[in-house]
């Protein structure tokens, strides 16, 4: 077992946590999440994303939440940019890094950004560009690595092709995202075994939902294999709009719990993050989907 010293997670609660919420919540809301996750030793936090808001109206507040800020030192507070148009409003609130979303699937890919896979990847070179000029970094997602709602098994191939083409356009870092939690660890193992041919272990993260209650186990899987960034969402809020039926990230918290265990440093205080999870849940009227949230709740 080659388990990394170190995982760095990808806190992605205030963005892909709250995105599929029916109810308004309020800009002040996130902004304490986002705050309360920087004081739990959260690094990376995915703030908002400068999408449509005819898409996503839960996330047009997006100005509002990258200017309001209080931004910690040490902490890189991203957002999700799928066209040029997202990429100048998000440059314009100071944002220091930025996501550009594809997918492994052309159903998903025309139902979640209205083109296809090749279309796509076309649309964000010239968001590659700007930041580039702009001294920006870029992550590239790529959805449905492990099934999609749509066209139900994913190639591993097609996950390598997406996630090479991402990569050579200058994404730094490619998330691999089963949008819908239908993978387990066998398949996970597989589908990154396939990625980490043409791309180094470090440049990967995994992005795994919990919908089938596999996302630990596949997290587990993953990390034997080398996998280092893990993007996770506090109390496993979450869901995506354009993937029916899916539910959360894996939690945080557990994410943290099994780290903990495995004695891989994070750098996150457990028992702070726990909170922030028994908070917006209790703030926004959901079932907290961490089990170890809910156990340290209890004690
Ligand atoms: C990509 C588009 C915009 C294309 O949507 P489109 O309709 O093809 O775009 P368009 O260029 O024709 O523009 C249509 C309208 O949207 C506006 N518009 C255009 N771009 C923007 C923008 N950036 N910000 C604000 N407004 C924008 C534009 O100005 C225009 O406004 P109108 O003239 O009708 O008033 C749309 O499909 C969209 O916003 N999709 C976002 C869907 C989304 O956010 N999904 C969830 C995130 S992905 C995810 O959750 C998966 C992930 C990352 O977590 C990994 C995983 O788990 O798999």
């Amino acid at each position: 077992m080659t388990f990394p010293k170190q995982v760095r997670l990808v806190e992605v609660g205030p963005r892909d946590g709250l995105q599929n919420e029916a109810e308004p919540i309020d800009t002040a809301t996130k902004l304490e999440l986002i705050d309360r996750l920087g004081a739990a030793g959260i690094r990376t936090i995915e703030a908002a994303s400068f999408v449509s808001p005819k898409w996503v109206p839960q996330m047009a507040d997006h100005r509002e939440v990258m200017t309001g800020l209080a931004r910690r030192d040490g902490v890189t507070y991203t957002a999700l940019t799928p066209n040029l148009k997202g990429l100048e409003a998000a440059l314009e609130c100071g944002v220091e890094e930025v996501a550009v979303f594809g997918a492994a699937s052309e159903a998903f890919s025309q139902k979640n950004i209205n083109c296809s896979v090749a279309e796509s990847l076309t649309r964000f070179e010239p968001v590659l560009a700007r930041a580039r000029d702009a001294g920006v970094r870029v992550r590239g997602y790529v959805s449905c690595v492990l099934g999609c709602p749509y066209e139900g098994e994913i190639a591993p191939v097609k996950v390598a092709d997406v996630s090479r083409a991402l990569y050579e356009m200058g994404c730094y870092e490619i998330s691999l995202g089963d949008t819908i939690g239908t993978g387990t660890p066998l398949k996970a193992k597989r589908m990154i075994d396939a990625v980490a041919r043409d791309i180094p272990m470090v440049k990967l993260a995994a992005h795994f939902h919990d919908t089938y209650g596999q996302a630990l186990a596949n997290l587990y899987a993953v990390l034997e294999q080398g996998i280092g960034v893990v993007d996770s969402s506090v109390a496993g809020l979450g869901g995506c709009p354009y993937a029916k039926g899916a539910s959360g990230n894996v939690a945080s918290e557990d994410v943290v719990y099994l780290l903990n265990g495995l004695g891989i440093d994070t750098g996150i205080d457990l028992d702070a993050l726990a909170a922030t999870g028994t908070w917006i849940t209790q703030t926004i009227g959901r079932p907290n989907r961490s089990k170890v949230g809910v156990a340290l709740a209890a004690k």
